[in-house]
């Protein structure tokens, strides 16, 4: 296992960044590498964000300093989906089969996790996301028709897509973890514009599905002191409690957004008025 570790800047040097140090504190890159769990472990509402590759092995989840504890689900939960062929995560003896766009919620106390691709040829792709957790609730697979969809946005502006609720009150029962995935429609390029934060949460957007050339412009900040980070397929930004979160892509694309804090109401959002943002 391969971590990395980053602290939770404060949003007055985060609005003295030049373009690397965005990168540096916000970016997670190359998420994938094969037969290996990399993951980053961030102090902003302590969540853990990576990905595996698993082609040949099965790939055991273990438990790195950081994380504390004996195991690495100790004291945590972890949302899984597979953005890639079809594989498998073993947990404590269960085999889950995850299709491209499946979902897997593990409990606190989960010990023995594994990450196996169907065809090594051809592997699975599981992008994770941890964080810290209080109660055990029941580990489950959630697949994309049993996510709560909405769709929302507006050709007209560019932002028709839907998005999928899988991991949150109503589909699986999580001590702090909320996660989904939302798909934009061919020619709808816009997230989350209008813009929100919310303070009591932060959130992970991780951008997949995009073709080699293809960007998102991802935008974060506060309202008033907004940045970009150009991000390709297959990368996350961590966005603060204090920071936007939305993105303009040159083509369409999906993403799953994860959120750690302190409660677990999706609708809990501070909507930003157009004349705030700067
Ligand atoms: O497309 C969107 O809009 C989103 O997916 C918004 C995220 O779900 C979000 O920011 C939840 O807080
Ligand atoms: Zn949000």
């Amino acid at each position: 296992m391969n971590i990395d570790l980053r602290y939770a800047p404060h949003p007055d040097d985060a609005k003295g960044y030049d373009t690397a140090a965005l990168r540096r504190h916000f970016l997670m890159e190359k998420l994938f590498q094969p037969n290996e769990i990399h993951l980053t472990y961030s102090t902003v509402d302590r969540v853990v964000v990576g990905g595996v590759l698993p082609t040949t092995d099965s790939v055991a989840l273990t438990a790195p300093k950081e994380i504390g504890s004996p195991t690495f689900l100790a004291r945590r939960e972890m949302g899984v989906f597979n953005v890639g062929a079809p594989g498998r995560v073993v947990v404590d003896g269960t085999t889950y089969e995850m299709g491209k766009r499946d979902a897997l919620y593990i409990g606190k106390e989960s010990v023995d996790v594994r990450f196996e691709s169907v065809d090594p040829t051809d592997p699975a792709k599981f992008y994770l996301m941890s964080t810290p957790a209080h109660a055990r609730f029941e580990t489950r697979l959630i697949r994309q028709d049993q996510a709560k969809t909405m769709a929302v946005g507006d050709g007209a502006t560019s932002n028709k897509r839907v998005i999928y609720q899988y991991i949150l009150p109503g589909v699986c029962e999580t001590s702090q973890l909320v996660m989904g995935l939302t798909q934009l429609e061919p020619g709808s390029m816009w997230n989350t514009m209008p813009a929100h934060s919310h303070g009591r949460r932060c959130e992970v957007y991780f951008y997949f599905d995009l073709a080699e050339n293809a960007r998102i412009f991802h935008l974060m900040g506060e309202p008033t002191e907004t940045r970009h980070i150009v991000v390709k397929s297959d990368e996350l930004v961590i966005s603060p409690s204090w920071s936007i979160h939305s993105g303009v892509g040159t083509s369409n694309y999906a993403f799953i957004w994860g959120m750690g804090g302190d409660n677990v109401d999706y609708t809990d959002m501070d909507w930003i008025p157009m004349e705030t943002l700067r």
